[in-house]
């Protein structure tokens, strides 16, 4: 049964859906500006960068399945994908921790948190995953990664200690060329890779 809480996120996500169709306009500006060095994650503070419906659905039916209390996030953006994670806990009274660069996108994420009904399932760790996340040492269910993609293996091997054996890690955007390294790596030890979305998405568990 959908409880109320779950409704309302699902008012959310539809608000926020429909902003987030003006990504490729805000994108094309930001580039406009850009165009003489590389892109960083200041770059793409007006802009969503979320993860599909179709995602967010499933995410919700793997949290269901699995138990997931415990989750970690790393690039909370505007808060789309925390609030699918939120709507997959509440029934489970797990948690989140999500953590974000840039200032301003994390307190728009905290007023949709609000607005949807949830900000008290959900801690906001504003600054550097790195840095924001370096002495956690609860046990996580799942770890989220869709931050930029040169930090998920220094993030992954810091975090680890953390897992359990039935630990989940979801990896947005694991066909981007640098994600590979990350991919590669991790293949060396004893975990186990499963492709979805052609490739788009990496869910790593323990062998
Ligand atoms: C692809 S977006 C996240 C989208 C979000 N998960 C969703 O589906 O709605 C990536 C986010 O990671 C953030 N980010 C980049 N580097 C980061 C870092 N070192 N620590 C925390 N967040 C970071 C970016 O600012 C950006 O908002």
């Amino acid at each position: 049964m959908i409880t109320a809480q779950q409704k309302q996120i699902k008012i959310t996500l539809d608000e926020l859906y429909t902003d987030a169709k003006n990504d490729q306009r805000r994108l094309m500006k930001s580039f406009a500006k850009n165009v003489f060095r590389p892109m960083q994650p200041v770059d793409f503070k007006d802009v969503y960068l979320s993860i599909t419906k179709r995602q967010g659905e499933e995410l919700i039916e793997i949290i269901k399945e699995n138990r997931i209390k415990n989750v970690i996030e790393f690039g909370t953006s505007f808060g789309i994908s925390t609030l699918f994670l939120a709507h997959g806990v509440i029934e489970n009274e797990g948690k989140i921790i999500t953590t974000e660069l840039i200032e301003s996108k994390a307190q728009r994420a905290i007023e949709n948190f609000k607005n949807a009904g949830v900000d008290n399932l959900i801690e906001v760790r504003v600054g550097n995953a790195l840095e924001t996340l370096e002495n956690y040492n609860q046990k996580i269910d799942l770890l989220f990664l869709d931050g930029w993609k040169n930090l998920y293996l220094p993030l992954f091997q810091m975090l680890e200690p953390n897992f359990h054996s039935k630990t989940l890690i979801y990896v947005d955007n694991a066909d981007m060329a640098e994600s590979q390294d990350f991919l590669k790596e991790i293949s060396k030890d004893s975990y186990q890779f499963q492709n979805k979305y052609q490739g788009k998405v990496v869910l790593i568990t323990r062998k």
